[in-house]
């Protein structure tokens, strides 16, 4: 039976709502779409309760499909409309943290977002690899041509030395191997406490160079002075004074750069945002130009004292990528660039606004100002001056700086990691992630999960900021990250047995994520916290600052991808201390 004969046997025109039968076809045809979007709806929101009924009673089961009224777009418009507030919702059930699937325009993201499931995801070697991560940033958000893209496309032979058994990538062309091992040496192994060292003279450069006086002087924004001397500094000490002195507008670029990284999240094509992509290439070049100018001027015996650096390449990470990524099929100084934009982007795209926020809650609550400047004063001694003390120092042993730091980071990096599993399916205890699939995880729900961290029942609410969260007081049962309940790995001994309070982050390894986890968890954490910890320990013990608004308003543009755009300027004054050091 035709629509039509069914209209004319069982409805009256005269029922409907308008006078021509197009229109009320059109009506009931939308009539029927909705039963059939409301029916659809029903069965799954049931089909979720019943998946989530039997959670705790099976293993290896799919996570529980998240209902969404318009099966295609999924939640597209809850994204839109409120990012964080989707996230938590598809991150729970029963006020508890759980893993949901959910799919946009076909496909699926398998979001695991419980403590016991992230720790095992990040133990779990066919994990290990972040390649489509990469492969989606460097094409989407980097603009890597699409013949330099095949290798990243093809690489399923993982980022561990020996490749994986059932990949045939010839050696040459393992790009998530060659590219892990450039950063792991550059940031985890001897470039770090070198890069840390550059860091801290830059830095104490730049602030010198700046000449506060001993008077109050205003200026209009926090953040803008962050990325002027610790971006700046950080910028620096990985890729060198040549870069920053050959392309004098490289520092402003990048933050700019940083501001519109979302806006190419979605692929839309030149042609619909020509400005941001002619200033990405803008970038691009700049890096082009650096390479002929320190391919040019290299000479291994000009190599700084720290065994790492130099003045053209900065760091022997940059230098080296030259050789192992162009060693890749395909790869030119136009690709490389757009990785080398993106290595640079991820040193200055987080850490420096988690800096400025560090400092920020430091300067805002003059107790613990007061408590931070004892704490370096006991670090250097009376006379002393953080120029002569090694920031990958300060970042182990400044107690309450580091807590402060931790804290800084569970409150506002909101990041996603994704992980995927080319060869196998992956084995998660109560959930499983099938082969080819993708996993996501979001710190935002972790960072701020009721069950697990420690609020002193509710003193120190997680939307809040407690400076001293992540400090354990063997004197204290109640004092340390973790809610009693929660608590299970032991302490330190040693530590517990020195009586004295000390920082740590025992227990907290599926529930504080800033820098996602496992085998590709960010290489530069350990400089970032160096550099979050020396950047207010530098500030604390020279300056004196008073910051203007109590609270600080985001855009919301960029949830997800660490700390969020912040809405306007954060007006502050400063001078130099009466009793600073030099
Ligand atoms: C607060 C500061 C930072 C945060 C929150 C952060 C967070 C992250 C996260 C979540 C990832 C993805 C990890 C994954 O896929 O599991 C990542 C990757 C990365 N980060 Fe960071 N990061 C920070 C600072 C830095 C710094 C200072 C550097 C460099 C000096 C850096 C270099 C990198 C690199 C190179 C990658 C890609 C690693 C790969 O090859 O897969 N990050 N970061």
């Amino acid at each position: 039976m035709t629509m039509s004969t069914f209209l004319h046997q069982h409805v009256s025109l005269d029922d409907l709502p308008f006078r021509d039968s197009t229109h009320n076809y059109l009506f009931l045809g939308g009539v029927g779409l909705l039963s059939l979007l409301l029916l659809n709806y029903t069965y799954l929101v049931l089909a979720y309760h019943r998946a989530h009924s039997k959670e705790n009673k099976t293993n290896g089961q799919l996570p529980p499909h998240y209902p969404f009224f318009l099966p295609f777009f999924g939640p597209l418009l809850q994204i839109w409309w409120d990012h964080g507030g989707f996230a938590h919702r598809v991150s729970s059930y029963a006020g508890k943290l759980t893993s949901n699937r959910f799919s946009v325009f076909g496909h699926t993201f398998y979001n695991f977002q419980d403590r016991e499931t992230i720790e095992k995801l990040f133990k779990h070697p066919a994990l290990s690899s972040s390649i489509n991560m990469y492969s989606y940033v460097n094409s989407y958000l980097l603009g890597t041509p699409n013949y330099a893209m095949g290798v990243y496309r093809a690489d399923d032979s993982g980022p561990f030395p020996h490749p994986h058994a059932k990949s045939s990538v010839l050696p040459h062309n393992r790009i998530d191997h060659i590219t892990h091992h450039s950063v792991f040496r550059g940031l985890t192994g001897p470039g770090l406490q070198p890069s840390g060292l550059r860091f801290a003279q830059n830095l104490h450069r730049r602030l010198d160079e700046l000449d506060i006086p001993e008077d109050w002087v205003h200026k209009p924004d926090f953040t803008t002075f962050f990325r002027e001397v610790v971006g700046a500094a950080a910028l620096e000490a990985i890729l060198g004074p040549a870069m920053l002195r050959l392309n004098p507008t490289f520092v402003k670029d990048i933050f700019k750069f940083d501001h519109m990284f979302p806006t190419f999240g979605p692929g839309l094509p030149r042609f619909m945002m020509p400005e941001s992509y002619s200033f990405r290439d803008g970038l691009v070049q700049q890096f082009k130009n650096w390479y002929k100018h320190a391919r040019k001027n290299y000479d291994a015996s000009q190599t700084f004292a720290d065994g790492d650096g130099d003045p053209w390449w900065g760091s022997t990470m940059m230098r080296l990528r030259q050789d192992s990524i162009k060693g890749a099929d395909n790869q030119d100084d136009e690709s490389l660039a757009r990785v080398d934009l993106g290595l640079a982007w991820a040193i200055i795209g987080n850490v420096v606004t988690s800096s400025m926020f560090s400092a920020f809650h430091v300067f805002k609550d003059k107790d613990l100002l007061s408590r931070v400047q004892q704490e370096l004063t006991e670090h250097v001694g009376p006379d002393g001056t953080l120029k002569d003390v090694d920031p990958h120092k300060l970042g182990k042993d400044a107690t309450l700086l580091l807590s402060v730091y931790a804290e800084t980071l569970r409150k506002y990096i909101k990041v996603y990691s994704v992980y995927s599993t080319p060869h196998e399916d992956v084995d998660l205890g109560k959930w499983v992630l099938p082969k080819g699939e993708l996993a996501i995880l979001n710190s935002d729900p972790c960072h701020r999960d009721e069950n697990f961290w420690n609020t002193r029942n509710g003193r120190h609410p997680l939307d809040g900021f407690w400076a001293e969260r992540f400090i354990v007081d063997p004197q204290d049962p109640d004092s340390g990250p973790i809610n009693r309940a929660c608590r299970q790995k032991a302490l330190p001994q040693e530590k517990l047995a020195s009586g004295k309070p000390f920082f740590s982050t025992e227990g907290c390894d599926g529930a504080w994520i800033p820098y996602g986890g496992g085998f590709s968890m960010c290489p530069g954490r350990f400089l970032a916290k160096n550099i979050i910890v020396y950047s207010s320990a530098v500030l604390a013990s020279k300056f004196d600052i008073d910051i203007e608004p109590d609270t600080i308003a985001f855009t919301k543009k960029r949830y997800g991808m660490g700390v969020e755009d912040l809405a306007g300027p954060i007006p502050f004054r400063i001078r130099k201390r009466a009793t600073s050091p030099k």
